[in-house]
């Protein structure tokens, strides 16, 4: 666990975490961190924890004294978010201390009292606020449905510092560098692409309330941002705002200047085909990423789509529906509410066809409003006819794609 000091009366502590499923289900290739945040007045606060994980509470406490911070003198656990990730450590803090105070909003009330059976609880709402004494004084923003309903910002006034929990936040495990200033251009990139798995693999669902979430963190006087997930923005904290106003524009249909070819081929046939798409593609210089399908992990397939402009899907019949495990991969994205991506489907079949009716099935049931361009269909092993039909629709798939681009 590494600590770290944000301003004076404010340490962060953060661990990496690998090899673990996000939410039960996310493989995450490079990981996650997950940050705290410790507010020092004459009172003490700790903004929601680290320890869920590692279920090791030695950890927590040495980390703390390492800053100065006897846990028997936190007053407040600040819980910005009831998920466990972040608030799973309660339960042991109560083994080493009796009398704190937990601060939530009523909705997180009520699941810290289900969850953790506590009930000594200070419930805030909007605008309330926390004088920890010497000149630290903690308000309280709920941003409900970020991700859960009982979700709330902290923002402490003296340093005009948002504990934005998971908004913000981002996959990836971080080295040496934490704040935005100190990332190194790789390490910008490597954020914003974790940024936008992250998004797109736990937020996308509430892309409503997150554009809400991001005008209340504007009507605050933000000069640090300080997520559960990822760096702090002390620099620049306008760049995960805008970063995040886009990744909520790429959800409902704009993307960047790329193409996913989502596929499956059970004998190659449909593989012949994509060939063709993609010397296509090359041709005309458009970067595309190509995710076989059951192979790709459902968070890169997820992000992949994501962050696409347009999106080619590529899969025979198979049982008289589209082959299932493109069809899965659709409908996941479906769920996650990636609406909007142009789009342009071909694939073989034996003798009947039927998995064009199972993709406008998925699209219409979840309502994903993709905008398909007529779809090319091949009897067995596509010919030179066939090739020129996917040939022509990859390129009316790019021109389409042009008016979505949001880099
Ligand atoms: C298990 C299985 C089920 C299939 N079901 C159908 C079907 O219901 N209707 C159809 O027209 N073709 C069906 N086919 C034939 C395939 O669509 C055909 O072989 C196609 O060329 C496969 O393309 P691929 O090599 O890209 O997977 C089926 C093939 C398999 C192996």
């Amino acid at each position: 666990m590494k600590k770290l000091k944000i301003a004076d009366g404010i340490h962060m502590l953060t661990m990496n975490v690998e090899d673990i499923l996000f939410e039960g289900m996310w493989e995450l290739a490079n990981g996650v961190t997950l940050n705290s945040y410790i507010v020092q007045g004459e009172k003490t606060a700790i903004i929601d924890g680290v320890i869920g994980w590692d279920g090791v509470p030695e950890t927590l406490y040495k980390s703390l004294g390492e800053i100065g911070v006897d846990p028997q003198n936190i007053d407040y656990l600040i819980v910005n978010h009831m998920e466990p990730d972040h608030s799973g450590w309660i339960s042991n803090f109560r083994k080493i201390k009796d009398d704190f105070t937990i601060v939530c909003t009523d909705k997180a009330a009520k699941m810290v009292s289900s969850f953790y059976n506590e009930d000594k609880i200070m419930i805030v709402k909007e605008g309330d606020t926390l004088d920890l004494g010497n000149g630290k004084v903690l308000s309280f923003h709920p941003v409900p449905n970020v991700h859960w309903p009982d979700t709330m910002y902290t923002y402490e006034s003296s340093t005009k510092t948002l504990f934005s929990c998971d908004m913000f936040g981002a996959f990836g495990m971080m080295g040496d560098h934490v704040f935005d200033d100190e990332l190194t251009s790789e390490e910008i990139d490597y954020f914003e692409a974790e940024g936008m798995r992250y998004f797109s693999n736990v937020m996308i669902t509430f892309t409503t309330s997150v554009k809400k979430a991001i005008e209340k963190a504007k009507t605050l006087d933000v000069r640090t941002i300080a997520p559960g997930h990822g760096p702090v923005y002390r620099k620049n904290p306008q760049k995960i705002m805008d970063d995040y106003t886009r990744f909520c524009r790429y959800a409902e249909g704009a993307g960047k200047n790329e193409v996913t070819i989502l596929w499956g081929s059970m004998y190659g046939m449909t593989a012949k085909a994509i060939e063709r798409a993609e010397s296509v593609l090359q041709r005309e210089g458009i970067k595309y990423s190509k995710l076989q399908m059951p192979l790709e992990s459902e968070s890169e397939m997820v992000a992949t789509v994501f962050r696409s402009a347009a999106v080619i899907v590529a899969a025979p019949t198979y049982e008289y529906k589209l082959f299932p495990p493109v069809a899965e991969a659709l409908n996941e994205a479906g769920r996650k509410k990636i609406t909007g991506k142009v789009a342009f489907r071909f694939g073989s079949y034996g003798w009947s066809g039927g998995a064009e009716n199972e993709l406008k099935e998925i699209i219409e049931r979840n309502k994903m409003k993709w905008d398909f361009i007529d779809s090319v269909e091949f009897e067995g092993a596509p010919k030179e006819e066939d090739l020129k039909k996917v040939e022509a629709g990859v390129l009316e798939l790019i021109k389409k794609m042009k008016e979505k681009v949001v880099e």
